[in-house]
């Protein structure tokens, strides 16, 4: 988390009981405790009950003040959208206390009538008290900054009429380059699955999440409606409750990438296979094992199941070692490999499936080895079956592949992912890694966790190979500790997996507007691999 950046210290309305507390950038370095909607009302609770009256709004509106105050810092005219709870309170708040700091400040409010609740109706008269009136829209001015203080948890429909009319403000203020400040979260975004409630929704630039952030900022179109994510405490400590998600941080990533000690050899990372390329889709074997070798798998084999007899080799990288479409099954192989299966497979991988369900110790499932299982009830019962075996698996679906799984269409999984990717893991006792914005670790045994890095230059061909290659690398290198048991392992190497393969999209050279070719995204792996070793120092 970063600090705030010259955040100012003017602002102040009286009877503040303690400090604001702190607020932090949640910038994907560090990890958060994401709650639902019912579990942030539960932190909320607690948190009003242990604060005086008014005490927590109170920081909360100051915390937006400061905020909005640090992103706008040569501006002195504010609008604020005014919803009728208490995220409306906290919008008024912020209102007083910007204009004690000498702003400008107009507000506009909606659908309160005389219904406010007690806290809100407070700081509806902190207002007033200060000569603050309400302004109707079409007399709205021109601002440096503006505010979306609508709705928080309390939204249950889509905003309609005249809060539909703020929101359409609100937004031309951003597309005419104003920081737009959603207040705990953006107005008609569904805080726990990141899906917007209808048509109306605000498009941040800024969120301030109070007290505790919700799942839904981090995944679905969350990234794209919250802006930047930040998180006031309100000093408050939320940990008595436990969170629904976690977003995973640089320290998860390091966790998966081994330490080379001075004596080790090539033997010490494990051989991983590369099962898949079928006829065409050779380039996505290719990817993978180039991947795998990359991420520090001892010895890296490929077998393409579009190749007749002797497979040819990877003329650019000379290390991997091609072997015949059968070589990976042969006794005593599959037990101790790490075995990336379906990058590329085709229909071909499907009459490889049972031997590789049946025997392989670590299993990467990937693309057509998703959509095999998905097609035969009895590859998925063997599948589910693999963790009382003491065998290990990681599903590596697309939102599409999750879809063939699950028997559902994709609207469904991507409607409430966190909840698509638990049951996936429930159903196959596996580690599932549900791709796309926010990418979902999920496991029977964790609660889930929501990849924080990464951005659209990943939406190209290849990088999901990349991904499942890179992924069987770390995990290929990663001696289980003993006191973990082997399906942790294969989280943490997942966790790892995702959070770098996110990162070095973030660090590699190129135009960010553009895709990055998935042979490239290998580079910057290592690339951000490297910070991502440097960072702890
Ligand atoms: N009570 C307090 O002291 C604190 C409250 N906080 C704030 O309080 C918020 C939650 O407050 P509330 O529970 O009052 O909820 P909201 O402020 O989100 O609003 C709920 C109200 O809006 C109405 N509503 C919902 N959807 C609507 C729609 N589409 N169109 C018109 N009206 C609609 C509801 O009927 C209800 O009256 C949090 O998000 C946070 O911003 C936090 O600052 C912590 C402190
Ligand atoms: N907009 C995005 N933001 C973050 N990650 C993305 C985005 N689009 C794609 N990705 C990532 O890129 C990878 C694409 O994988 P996949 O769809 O399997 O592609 P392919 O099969 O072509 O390799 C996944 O890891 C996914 O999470
Ligand atoms: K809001």
């Amino acid at each position: 988390m970063s600090p705030l950046p010259c955040a100012q210290s003017g602002a102040t309305v009286p009877n503040v009981a303690a400090s604001i507390g702190r607020i932090t950038r949640l910038d994907g370095s560090s990890g958060a405790a994401l709650y639902s909607n019912a579990s942030a009302r539960v932190v909320e609770s607690l948190a009003l009950a242990a604060s005086p009256p008014f005490a927590l709004m109170q920081r909360a509106g100051l915390a937006v003040a400061r905020l909005g105050q640090a992103l706008a810092p040569h501006g002195r005219r504010a609008w604020i959208a005014v919803g009728p709870g208490n995220n409306g309170g906290d919008g008024l708040v912020a209102a007083a206390a910007l204009r004690q700091a000498g702003w400008h400040v107009q507000i506009t409010t909606c659908g309160a009538g005389t219904n406010r609740p007690p806290d809100a109706l407070r700081a509806w008269q902190l207002w007033q008290d200060g000569g603050g009136g309400a302004t109707e829209l079409a007399d709205v001015e021109q601002a440096e900054l503006a505010i979306d203080a609508l709705l928080g948890l309390g939204q249950h429909r889509a905003p309609e009429g005249e809060m539909a009319a703020c929101v359409a403000r609100l937004n031309d203020f951003q597309r005419a380059g104003v920081p737009v400040l959603a207040v705990d979260q953006p107005t008609g975004l569904l805080g726990d699955t990141g899906q917007p409630l209808g048509h109306s929704v605000v498009v941040a630039t800024h969120t301030l999440a109070l007290l505790t952030a919700r799942p839904g900022l981090f995944t679905g179109d969350g990234r794209d409606l919250a802006g930047h994510i930040w998180l006031a405490d309100l000093a408050c400590d939320p940990s008595a409750t436990p969170p629904s998600a976690t977003l995973s941080s640089a320290d998860d990533a390091r966790r998966g990438l081994p330490m080379r000690q001075h004596q080790q050899h090539k033997g010490s990372f494990g051989d991983l296979w590369v099962l898949g390329g079928a006829r065409g889709m050779g380039g996505a074997a290719h990817l993978a094992s180039r991947a795998a070798l990359a991420a520090g798998a001892g010895r890296v084999y490929v077998s393409e199941l579009g190749a007749d007899g002797q497979a040819p080799a990877d003329p650019c990288w000379p290390e991997l070692m091609q072997r015949d479409a059968h070589a990976w099954c042969a006794p005593g192989v599959l037990e101790r490999i790490t075995l990336v299966c379906g990058c590329g497979g085709g229909e071909a991988v499907a009459a490889e499936l049972p031997a590789a369900i049946a025997r392989a110790a670590r299993l990467v499932l990937d693309a057509d080895g998703l959509n095999a299982v998905a097609a035969d009830p009895t590859l998925m019962r063997a599948l589910a079956a693999r963790r009382d075996q003491a065998l290990s698996t990681v599903l590596t679906p697309h939102p599409l592949e999750a879809a063939r799984l699950l028997g559902c269409s994709t609207a469904e999984v991507q409607a409430d992912r966190l909840a698509a990717a638990q049951t996936l893991a429930h159903k196959t006792q596996a580690v599932v890694v549900l791709k796309g914005s926010g990418t979902i670790v999920a496991s029977p045994d964790n609660v889930p966790a929501i990849n924080p890095t990464g951005n659209a230059r990943l939406a190209t061909p290849g990088s999901g190979d990349v991904l499942a290659g890179w992924l069987g690398g770390l995990w290929s290198s990663q001696a289980a500790p003993p006191t973990a048991s082997a399906h942790q392992t294969a989280r943490q190497a997942a966790l790892s997996a995702v959070w770098l393969h996110g990162r070095a999209a973030e660090v590699a050279p190129g135009d960010p507007g553009l895709p990055l070719p998935a042979h490239e995204l290998i580079q910057a792996l290592q690339r951000a691999s490297h910070l991502t070793r440097q960072s702890a120092r």
